[in-house]
């Protein structure tokens, strides 16, 4: 994907996957001792191998959908364990990616092709079905291909049993296209679902969406937030600002000389689309790291109004510590530290990992529940509530995560964000500064959870939080923040959403409090 300086991604159609040395156009693998001839009509009769890029695939999916797993976990080490080429990785990951993405439409469409529930099908079968629907539809494969290379996988990986209902639902499948097929389904659908459809997201998050949008004054731009979901997203680096041994300015450089592009938006920023950043220098010390521009805007911006020397900070949910790092090392600049709170172990232990580039006098880890921090009886000058939440702000990063996350998360995680904004309020000093942050822009997790925090607590004033992100921004991202709701006295005009498709970041949330002195 083409990487803008300022860090925006273009929507792009389906990844085109063309390798005339090891896949010819119809998307098969070739074979050395050329051309394999498969029979038109007897599954039995052809490949029994499937080739490892859809093997690759297929693994991803089966431990995504059995065991919760994580599809950008899992699939680095499935291409490591296939020994997959730089191309066949590349297809793995299209195949991979695309798939768990348009899930819930693929299913449509196979419920159409399908003589029985979805739900009776054997996973392996289910999964076996979506991903020979991606290629058919969505990828530059042939038809021939897609089916013949679905069915080999499956006599290979599950047996010949199911082959044969494999073959003729994805011959079913392939006799349209995935804009007649949408078509012909939304035709029975509301606007709203059969947006939800084309797009491949749940309804009741495109209804969040939606809502989100109209309340940040962006009420026109739900398509192009559903397109931006759907594409890959940059990746993202950091150098940050001080640490014990390296510089990451020193090493953000290096990665501009290696191709990163230095983000418009505000300092200390790369977007880079080189491959593997293991190679790049400073990623190995801690000092230039893979992070998304709109966590370190916010992050940055907790740290911008005067920071006096010696302030104390706390992350009250700081895993895996990408925000804990940049602020542990602004905080060392001041001569404050950072206390970045955890309560899961390990990932209390990848916050260590995170700020081991930072002076250790700078910083310390508490592995506990954020709700107990007044018991420590410490209180901060700054505190962030980089809330869990539902993660509705990266989509694009974690294609499983619209179909796994259900309405009904809502109702534990809102409670939970209060919990952590009222034990927040009570560690933060007199006058000192809270920000609340969220990777979602749902409605329920941001604007909501604010004015509650308001009104449970009078103590609080909700300051502008665009000041501090206009005062770090680079002109690019200050004209971005130009435009906000404008209606007197509405939260949403004080609080900070970030948009994939406008910023090109996840769409994080950001509002900022002072605690007023009694
Ligand atoms: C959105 S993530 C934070 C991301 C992190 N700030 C970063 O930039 O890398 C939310 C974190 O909150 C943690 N969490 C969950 N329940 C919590 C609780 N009761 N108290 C504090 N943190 C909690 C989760 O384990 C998760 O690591």
């Amino acid at each position: 994907m083409a990487a803008g300086p300022t860090g925006r991604c273009a929507p792009r159609g389906p990844t085109v996957i063309e390798d005339p040395d090891r896949r010819n156009a119809k998307g098969r693998q070739r074979h050395r001792g050329g051309p394999r001839k498969f029979s038109q009509s007897a599954p039995s009769k052809r490949a029994r191998r499937g080739d490892p890029a859809r093997l690759t695939a297929f693994r991803v999916l089966r431990a995504v959908a059995l065991d919760d797993a994580y599809a950008n976990l899992v699939l680095p080490t499935e291409i490591r364990r296939a020994k997959l080429d730089k191309r066949d990785a590349a297809f793995a990951t299209e195949l991979t990616y695309g798939t768990l993405r348009a899930q819930g439409t693929y299913d449509a469409i196979l419920r159409q092709n399908v003589d029985r529930d979805l739900e009776k099908l054997d996973p392996a079968v289910l999964n076996a079905l979506r991903l020979g629907t991606h290629q058919l539809l969505a990828m530059r494969v042939d038809d021939h291909a897609a089916v013949n290379e679905t069915v080999a996988l499956v006599r290979d990986q599950i047996g010949a049993g199911p082959s044969g209902l494999v073959n003729a639902v994805l011959r079913k499948v392939g006799a349209r296209t995935l804009p007649e097929w949408v078509q012909q389904l939304g035709a029975d659908l509301g606007e709203l679902e059969a947006l939800a459809l084309r797009h491949a997201h749940p309804p009741w998050i495109v209804r969040a969406l939606r809502q989100s949008l109209k309340l940040h004054g962006y009420p026109e731009q739900l398509v192009r937030l559903l397109e931006a979901d759907n594409a890959a997203p940059d990746v993202h680096l950091v150098g940050l600002p001080t640490s014990d041994q390296h510089s990451g300015a020193d090493a953000l450089d290096a990665a501009v000389a290696s191709g990163a592009v230095r983000s418009e938006l505000i300092d200390g920023a790369a977007v880079y689309s080189g491959g593997d950043i293991g190679r790049l220098s400073g990623v190995r010390e801690s000092v230039l790291r893979v992070q998304d521009i709109g966590s370190q805007w916010v992050a940055r911006a907790l740290a911008e109004p005067a920071v006096s020397p010696g302030e104390k900070w706390l992350d009250l949910c700081a895993g895996p510590g990408g925000k804990a790092a940049l602020l542990a090392s602004l905080a060392a600049e001041h001569g404050g530290h950072l206390t970045a709170n955890e309560p899961a172990p390990h990932r209390a232990e990848l916050v260590r990992k995170a700020l081991a580039a930072v002076s250790t006098d700078s910083w310390s880890v508490r592995t506990g529940d954020g709700r107990s921090i007044g018991d420590l009886e410490e209180s901060y000058d700054r505190i962030i509530v980089d809330a869990p939440c539902t993660g509705l702000g990266a989509l694009r990063r974690r294609p499983e995560s619209r179909w796994r996350r259900q309405p009904s998360d809502l109702a534990q995680l809102t409670v939970l964000q209060a919990e952590l904004l009222d034990a927040a309020v009570e560690a933060l000093t007199a006058d000192g500064l809270l920000a609340y942050v969220t990777c979602s822009p749902h409605p329920a997790e941001t604007l909501v959870q604010v004015e509650d925090a308001l009104s449970r607590h009078p103590e609080l004033e909700l300051l502008d939080a665009y000041k501090p992100m206009e005062d770090l921004a680079l002109p690019a991202g200050r004209e971005l923040l130009r435009k906000r709701p404008t209606a007197p006295g509405i939260t949403a005009a004080r609080c900070v959403q970030l948009w994939p498709h406008i910023h090109g970041t996840d769409a994080m949330f950001f509002a900022l409090f002072r605690k007023e002195a009694p």
